[in-house]
């Protein structure tokens, strides 16, 4: 494509029409992939939607139409599939891989950003006998993995979502100021539920068993959540956070991202019936959404791992 046709007024870009090129990325996005262990009889399986993302050099093909630097997005996804052939162990580690590859083969590809949703199976289990190769989707739960690479900085993200929970007491929410628009009563008795959604920081060069860490930070989060009294979201959250943080050293910080889903007790006396909460509206919008992060005290923050991380603070 000439310059006139591209629009950059027969320069390269850099100013000669005052016009420049911004920051940018591309890859493949969203690639399912599913590996299947079948080496013994008792198959696993490795379901994933995978996103590859490169930064570099990649002027000319913006600027002039030369595509000598674009590794295509069909390679990035072909490599996705490649890699997948050898095993694909935990998503933090298989984006590494991924993160390794693109950066030390093309010199121009200075990082870029790899992202990965896990989905859940579990064996069908039929009069107690787990079944060697027939799975059902566990939940709606998603493990979430993020790598983003800029020079020699890389910052491994983990987490999950749409981890549903609920406490049908054991929550309130009182104390908050009243003006001439306020009308919720306060409680000390209420439902709380809510759909989590964290990733969380790994320090930078630690390498823990991530699959492991995944098992623990989930137990810990559903376990903070269901002990104690919660007065507000806000006081529920910040406690998962630092179970989290107190008990995993690897971790740097922890954000979230929580819709309250509110469950407001009917007004049953029109009929004649009280109601001692055990009838709820649940209602799905507007919903409250409190997000937080939760750091260890001292560590330096890090922006860049968060760039492009939708639905977090
Ligand atoms: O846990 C809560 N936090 C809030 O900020 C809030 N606001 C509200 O109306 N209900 C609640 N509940």
């Amino acid at each position: 494509m000439s310059d006139e046709a591209n629009g950059n007024g027969g320069n390269s870009g850099d100013g000669g029409n005052g016009i420049v090129l911004g920051p940018n990325r591309y890859g493949k996005a969203e690639v399912r992939l599913v590996r299947v262990t079948r080496d013994t009889a008792r198959h696993e399986v490795d379901d994933l939607n995978v996103t590859s993302q490169l930064r570099g050099d990649f002027r000319a093909a913006h600027l002039e139409g030369d595509n000598a630097h674009v590794v295509a997005t069909d390679t990035q996804k072909n490599t996705i599939f490649a890699f997948a052939r050898d095993g694909v162990g935990a998503p933090e580690e298989f984006l590494q891989r991924l993160a390794d590859h693109f950066t030390g083969e093309f010199d121009w590809v200075t990082g870029g950003r790899w992202l990965a949703e896990r989905f859940a199976w579990e064996r069908i289990a039929s009069d107690g006998e787990e079944h060697d190769h027939a799975f059902v989707r566990s939940g709606q739960e998603v493990r979430t993995a993020a790598v983003v690479v800029d020079g020699g900085v890389r910052h491994v993200l983990g987490g999950l979502q749409d981890l549903t929970v609920m406490k049908t007491t054991d929550s309130g929410f009182e104390g908050f100021p009243r003006d001439r628009y306020t009308t919720l009563q306060e409680t000390a008795d209420r439902i709380l539920a809510t759909s989590v959604a964290v990733r969380w920081r790994f320090a930078a060069g630690s390498r823990p068993d991530y699959d492991a860490l995944y098992g623990r930070v989930r137990a810990h989060l559903l376990a903070s959540f269901a002990e104690g009294y919660s007065p507000a979201l806000q006081a529920t959250l910040y406690d998962m956070g630092r179970a989290v943080l107190e008990t995993e050293a690897e971790l740097d910080e922890i954000r979230f991202s929580m819709p309250n889903r509110h469950h407001f007790a009917v007004d049953l006396a029109p009929f004649g019936l009280d109601n001692p909460n055990e009838v709820f509206f649940a209602v799905d919008r507007p919903y409250g959404l409190i997000e937080a992060s939760v750091m260890r005290a001292g560590v330096e923050p890090a922006p860049a791992a968060w760039e492009g991380v939708a639905g977090f603070c």
